[in-house]
């Protein structure tokens, strides 16, 4: 089998959302290539806390009598829950039977967020929190059956994209793809990064380690790198009540240059500027920030609306392909 479904962005591209069928109702779930847990909001989940979202019914399915689940993100958002088997249907593709996550208690983040009714984990499921057995994500369940074990990311700015699954769609990329291969000993799509260069120019230096991660909006760099970065905005600095390098909106940003396999992506300035910080929409809130406490880079939203990625597992060796939209 293969699919295509829409990624459809939320404000400011803060994340996109895609219609998934669980069991027997469509939920527009945020899929998430930095977890690995499918979660959804239920009718199990407090009404104080599900209120604006679309609910799952677990009455179409299988109760997994004593599995758990509990997840925390790196921005400090979270939620916990009970576990059943149901059908998955994602633009076509069907996992009759796969781990749907009904969530009992979720964060605020994601009480307020009334677009979001849940995750779809893309990463590996070496991370899945099922406890007392990891769960399959929804790509590890049809992989096998898909034409190609593999699934792509055409994300966009400001606009419906799209994930594939079984397929490359040559329409939407142009050039070649360029690949790299993934680390997957941390259950991430993780691999190397190499030199940049902030507005035009020859690459050098090196990003280094760092993940492909659809659920997260920004990019998160080396702190030298980032330092580079706003060294070219005049009005850019660090500000620790909003917990990053912020700017005058009115301000252009410079582009950003990353190698990935050999090859340059440019990462627009228009692309990197995220979002106001309030409704006065002087002050920007900048869409590079620097990865300190996280271990890793993370090349979110803000990198991926401006490639086109496969995720691609055809090899023993997982790898990503890069090319540019
Ligand atoms: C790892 C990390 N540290 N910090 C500061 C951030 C923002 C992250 C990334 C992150 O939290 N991503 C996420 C959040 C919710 C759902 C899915 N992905």
């Amino acid at each position: 089998q293969s699919g295509e479904v829409a990624a459809n962005p939320e404000q400011y591209d803060e994340s996109y959302l895609c219609p998934v069928q669980v069991g027997q109702t469509t939920l527009n779930l945020d899929f998430d290539t930095g977890s690995a847990d499918l979660w959804v909001f239920s009718t199990l989940t407090p009404k104080s806390e599900s209120t604006g979202h679309s609910l799952y019914n677990p009455s179409t399915g299988t109760k997994k009598s004593g599995y758990t689940w509990d997840i925390s993100y790196g921005d400090g958002s979270g939620a916990s829950g009970t576990v059943y088997a149901d059908k998955v249907v994602v633009g076509g593709v069907t996992a009759t039977s796969q781990a749907v996550e009904a969530a009992t208690s979720v964060s605020s983040q994601f009480e307020q967020d009334t677009d979001n009714d849940g995750l779809l984990g893309l990463a590996f499921s070496s991370i899945n929190t099922v406890e007392p057995q990891a769960q399959k994500t929804f790509f590890d369940s049809v992989k096998g059956s898909l034409a190609k074990p593999l699934f792509t990311a055409d994300l966009k700015k400001g606009a419906a994209g799209t994930y594939d699954f079984g397929y490359i769609d040559s329409s939407k990329y142009t050039g070649s793809i360029s690949y790299v291969n993934v680390n997957t000993a941390n259950g991430f799509w993780e691999f190397t990064a190499s030199g940049y260069a902030v507005g035009s120019g020859s690459v050098s230096g090196s990003v280094g380690d760092a993940i492909a991660d659809t659920g997260t909006t920004l990019m998160y760099l080396p702190t030298t790198v980032v330092q580079a970065y706003y060294n070219k905005v005049d009005s850019a600095d660090y500000d620790s009540n909003q917990g990053g390098y912020t700017y005058d909106c009115s301000e252009n940003l410079p582009n950003f240059l990353i190698s990935l396999g050999g090859k340059t992506f440019t990462v627009s300035g228009t692309d990197i500027n995220f979002a106001p910080v309030d409704s006065s929409g002087e002050t920007c809130f900048g869409g590079i920030q620097e990865n300190t406490g996280i271990g890793m880079s993370i090349l979110g939203d803000i990198f991926l609306k401006s490639v086109f990625v496969v995720f691609d597992q055809t090899q023993s060796t997982p790898r990503l392909g890069f090319a540019a939209q």
